[in-house]
């Protein structure tokens, strides 16, 4: 049985659906990522499930346990459910130990076991006593977690938790989390407009536009199998050629791509992420002879090569100028502008979408 299970949620505002149909569940010990742009309908979901806002259709389970529908309304502090939001909202006049122990009866006395238990987990214990002006904003960061489960919530929904934090620290914190709620074995909805998050911490990510769920699945399927350019340009930069459909084909300066169940006239994107280009230098006007796996090569010129720090990006241009391309080479790798060069296309990892 799903720990959350989350049932063809739908909200309105003024007559606009900003949350539609939304469905998914949550085993115990996973992490599901609610990702998507700005606007999407994330938080207002999130809200719903924490009893702060109210849904105009659908339903949520905990456990099995009807906690909301159009007649039943448990309230947020009955549901079992720990909240965590991006500003932590620690009790200023309360030190940590009592900040850890706001939750459970009988307060920080009652419950000394369980908070030295959950500081030692996110490393705290010697700021049992402090306040929290006197911690950073990765120790509160870390406080609030350990507030949030120390009740042993079945379901803990978290917005943003991380993006007060310096960028440098984040993955650091990130892992740590991860680990913290891998142990506790609660079942997690995390809120985050960053791939990169819901990549790092996601069993499961609920990709959202515009009030619905687009995609849900493992990261490693987002990422390698999108539902559309769209949700492919989500997770890194991409290239797209745009072509027409003829016999079930498609053309492209990099030879031709199966493009079945598409009628003829039609038009496709071919889209290929920057890492997923091959370069080969030019030897006398001629190119590498073409392959199953690369396809056609074609000659391009470099127009402006950077370094990144981990990886170089080189854009190319073709010829004429109509089609420009960009590929991530790992290290240094800094060709002069106008270098020809040929580059091919990894076909198993070319995505073709009809264009909508
Ligand atoms: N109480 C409200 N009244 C009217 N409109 C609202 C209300 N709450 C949210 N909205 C609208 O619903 C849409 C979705 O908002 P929501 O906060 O859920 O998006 P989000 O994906 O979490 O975005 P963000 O990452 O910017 O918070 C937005 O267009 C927002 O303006």
């Amino acid at each position: 049985m799903p720990r959350l299970d989350v049932q063809g949620l739908t909200r309105r505002f003024d007559g606009h659906a900003v949350v539609r149909d939304v469905s998914f569940q949550v085993q115990a010990g996973q992490v599901a990522c609610l990702l998507g742009p700005s606007g999407c309908g994330k938080s207002t979901t999130l809200r719903i499930v924490a009893g702060v806002d109210i849904q105009d259709s659908g339903r949520i389970l905990v456990d099995g346990r009807l906690i909301c529908d159009g007649r039943t309304r448990v309230p947020p502090e009955r549901r079992g459910i720990g909240l965590m939001f991006q500003d932590f909202a620690l009790f200023p006049h309360l030190p940590v130990r009592e900040n850890v122990a706001f939750g459970l009866a009988g307060g920080w006395k009652a419950n000394r076991d369980r908070v030295a238990e959950l500081l030692d987990r996110v490393r705290m214990t010697r700021h049992i006593d402090s306040y929290p002006h006197e911690l950073s904003g990765g120790e509160q960061q870390r406080i609030a977690l350990a507030r949030a489960l120390a009740p042993r919530p079945g379901v803990l929904l978290m917005d943003e938790p991380f993006s007060g934090l310096d960028e440098r620290l984040r993955d650091g914190i990130r892992d740590e989390t991860l680990a913290l709620l891998k142990e506790e074995g609660t079942a997690v909805l995390l809120v985050t407009h960053e791939p990169h998050e819901a990549m790092r911490m996601a069993d499961q990510i609920l990709l959202m536009r515009d009030g619905r769920i687009v995609q849900q699945g493992a990261p490693y399927n987002l990422y390698n199998a999108p539902v559309d350019r769209q949700a492919a340009g989500f997770f890194s930069d991409i290239n797209v050629l745009t072509g027409r459909v003829q016999g079930a084909l498609t053309d492209t300066p990099f030879g031709q791509f199966l493009t079945p169940g598409l009628p003829d006239g039609a038009e496709v994107d071919i889209v290929i992420r920057p890492q997923h280009l091959k370069i080969d230098f030019d030897r006398a006007g001629q190119g590498p002879a073409p392959t199953p796996e690369n396809g056609t090569a074609a000659l391009a010129r470099v127009r402006r090569a950077r370094y990144l720090g981990r990886e170089s990006l080189v854009e190319f241009a073709t010829d004429e100028g109509a089609i420009t391309l960009n590929a991530t080479v790992p290290g240094v790798f800094l060709p002069p502008e106008g270098t020809p060069m040929w580059l091919m296309l990894r076909r198993d990892r070319v995505l073709v979408f009809p264009r909508g």
